[in-house]
């Protein structure tokens, strides 16, 4: 097993796989935004958002794009200032040198220097933090060993990005922010990298992430963030999440068009005999399905998925508020 990449000093905050603790509980808050409001000219990025994200916290932060994800990194990493609201990392202004010490981040786009080597560009991050993780074990977890000597302008777009999110562990940082980490890598680039990221969480790592990747972030999040338009519209376990979209997807193959017509059945699609068919109670049609008697083979049923519950979110728009009446 390899060594941890969080602080080595940082006690595990709670079992990765624990809910998050309740609002005043034990467990550490990292990051605590409130009523956070910036602009751009007349483009309102972000319209007045909450965000608290504990210690060994894995939050997926969604939306589309312009959504506003991008911005609220931004804000907590000190890279901008909110034009209102406050924002504190591990309780302290984001842009002090404590908090940043403390915080890894890989944002959308990074400009690595072309004509330094990979292992360089590492060694030269390692060399601002006081504890850092060795350049060969970094290079070992992120994939990226047989590259050490090459030029960073030769990498392909994917290496490069690997590149740039193993740099925001250099420094065992306790909070990691990944913005879109895995935009542009092939299956199994994006499957290392979430297995590192997963390591990192397990060791008590807190991580905020954003992905356009819907099961990235059914995969890695224990809790979701949606946000549209500046606003939070939803801020949950992934489980509570899901179970906002009521309905469920039941998929059969059957030549029978009487299947479409079972009480319950809300939606009905079909490709030759394979039908996906949606319903609130999955089990009454099962068991409607075989009182009926019609021929049907390769039952599967599952709950929603996260794309369902997010296209719903954001199709249903944000709570009404003073602000947006
Ligand atoms: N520096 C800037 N100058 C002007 N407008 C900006 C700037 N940064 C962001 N915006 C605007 O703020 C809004 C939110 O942008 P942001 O990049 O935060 O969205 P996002 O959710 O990260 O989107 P994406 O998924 O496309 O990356 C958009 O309308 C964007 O055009």
């Amino acid at each position: 097993m390899s060594p941890p990449l969080t602080a080595r000093r940082a006690a595990r905050p709670r079992p990765a796989t624990a809910p998050a603790a309740p609002a005043g509980g034990t467990t550490p808050t990292v990051i605590e935004a409130r009523a956070l409001r910036r602009t751009f000219g007349d483009v309102v990025a972000l319209a007045g958002a909450d965000l608290t994200v504990r210690a060994g916290e894995l939050v997926g932060l969604l939306g589309p794009n312009g959504a506003g994800k991008s911005t609220l990194l931004n804000l907590v990493s000190g890279l901008r200032r909110p034009t209102s609201g406050t924002v504190r990392l591990f309780g302290a202004d984001p842009r002090g040198p404590g908090s940043r010490l403390r915080l890894g981040t890989t944002p959308q786009g990074t400009g690595l220097p072309p004509t330094l080597r990979v292992g360089e560009v590492v060694d030269f991050v390692a060399g601002h933090y006081p504890d850092a993780v060795p350049t060969g074990e970094l290079l070992d977890r992120f994939g990226l060993s047989a590259l050490a000597r090459k030029q960073t302008g030769g990498l392909s777009g994917g290496q490069q990005r690997r590149l740039a999110v193993a740099l925001a562990f250099v420094g065992r940082p306790h909070l990691v922010l990944l913005d879109e980490p895995t935009t542009g890598l092939d299956v199994g680039a994006r499957q290392e990298l979430w297995s590192a990221i997963r390591e990192y969480h397990a060791d008590g790592g807190t991580v905020l992430l954003t992905s356009h990747y819907l099961e990235e972030v059914q995969a890695l999040a224990e809790r979701v963030v949606v946000i549209d338009g500046g606003h939070v519209l939803a801020d949950d376990s992934l489980d509570a999440v899901l179970d906002r979209v009521a309905l469920h997807r039941v998929v059969v193959t059957t030549p029978d068009d009487a299947v479409d017509h079972l009480p319950g059945i809300v939606r009905a699609e079909r490709v030759g005999e394979r039908r996906e068919l949606y319903t609130a109670d999955a089990d009454a049609f099962v068991r409607d399905l075989v009182r009926s008697g019609v021929a049907f083979r390769d039952l599967e049923v599952r709950g929603a998925s996260l794309e369902e519950a997010f296209e719903q979110m954001v199709a249903a728009g944000p709570p009404r508020t003073e602000e947006n009446r």
